[in-house]
């Protein structure tokens, strides 16, 4: 017998009176994926993370985890999550959060190996509220794995994080799904996605724009990004450039065809020196693929 998919969305609508926060949003994710949830504020990111928490219910369509109901008890065991607000117990040490939800789970993680993995091993012996913000996160990430969940759903878990703190994360996250966990990612972060994620949804307006893999969605973008030092003022009328920006004498371009931009460049006598080209970026996909919507859904 073939096990069922860990997530599946069919046809999902959620509405707030007579706001439509999904609209008919399907989504499969299997075992061991590592999936991006991309949309701008307000698309409906939270909202289908609350549908598969179970803390909601779809207002038409169906959602199953692990080919349960996310409200049944027996389904949510198998489900490790980060709210996008950590609530830790704040005169609690460490060490007795980890041993408090350890004993909710029948075949909890090694919660030794867990914080080490966590950057937080010196950290045990410590009240929760005398963690810093970014310290907290970890944990809170932590603890979500701590049941060994069979999928996590994470809310923006490295917002408000140094960069040595997002590297931990990631590692973790990645060890993570290396041990066969599935993963949905939501991050402003693009970058992020763009590392971590194999597979990105992009929702906008309540609806799935896009679901593919990471690269086939930057490849959508036919752009490259230009980088250059230039004060000339003639930069962003040129033909060949799509968008500008500038950050003092460091212009930053898109353009359809940067051999041809470079060959303008040239004939046109522009003043300009350290001159970078780059492909597109996961960022550019996402900047495009939702400039194309208008707001009310449709494209
Ligand atoms: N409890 C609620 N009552 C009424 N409307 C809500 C409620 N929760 C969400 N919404 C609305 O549903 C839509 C989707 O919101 P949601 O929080 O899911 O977006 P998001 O993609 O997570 O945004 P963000 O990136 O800002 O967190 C928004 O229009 C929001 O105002």
């Amino acid at each position: 017998m073939t096990s069922p998919p860990v997530v599946e969305v069919d046809h999902a609508t959620k509405t707030f009176g007579d706001n439509l926060a999904l609209e008919d949003v399907s989504l499969t994710v299997v075992r061991g994926e590592l999936v991006g949830l991309l949309g701008p504020n307000g698309a409906g990111k939270s909202t289908l993370i609350s549908l598969l928490t179970g803390l909601r219910r779809p207002t038409s369509g169906a959602v199953r985890v692990l080919g349960g109901d996310p409200r049944d008890p027996a389904t949510r065991v198998a489900l490790g999550t980060t709210p996008q607000q950590t609530g830790l117990p704040e005169t609690l040490k460490v060490r007795e959060v980890v041993q408090f939800v350890s004993k909710h789970y029948p075949d909890p993680a090694d919660a030794d190996e867990l914080l080490a993995r966590f950057g937080l091993t010196d950290l045990v012996g410590r009240q929760c509220g005398a963690l810093s913000g970014g310290q907290q996160r970890r944990l809170a990430v932590a603890l979500a794995m701590l049941g060994r969940p069979a999928l996590v759903l994470l809310d923006e878990p490295t917002t408000g994080l140094d960069l040595d703190a997002r590297h931990t994360l990631w590692n973790a996250i990645e060890a993570y799904q290396a041990d066969g966990g599935t993963v949905l990612v939501t991050s402003h972060y693009l970058e992020e996605i763009q590392r971590l994620a194999e597979r990105v949804v992009v929702i906008d307006h309540g609806r799935v724009l896009v679901d593919d893999t990471t690269r086939a969605v930057i490849d959508r973008v036919d752009v490259d990004r230009v980088s250059l030092v230039s004060t000339d003022e003639r930069l962003g009328a040129l033909p060949e450039v799509m968008s500008l920006e500038r950050d003092g004498e460091e212009a930053t371009l898109l353009t359809p065809d940067a051999d041809a931009l470079v060959r303008r460049l040239v004939t046109e006598g522009v003043d300009f020196r350290r001159l970078r080209i780059a492909g597109a970026s996961l960022e550019d996909a996402f900047a495009q693929l939702t400039a194309m919507t208008v707001p009310g859904g449709h494209r």
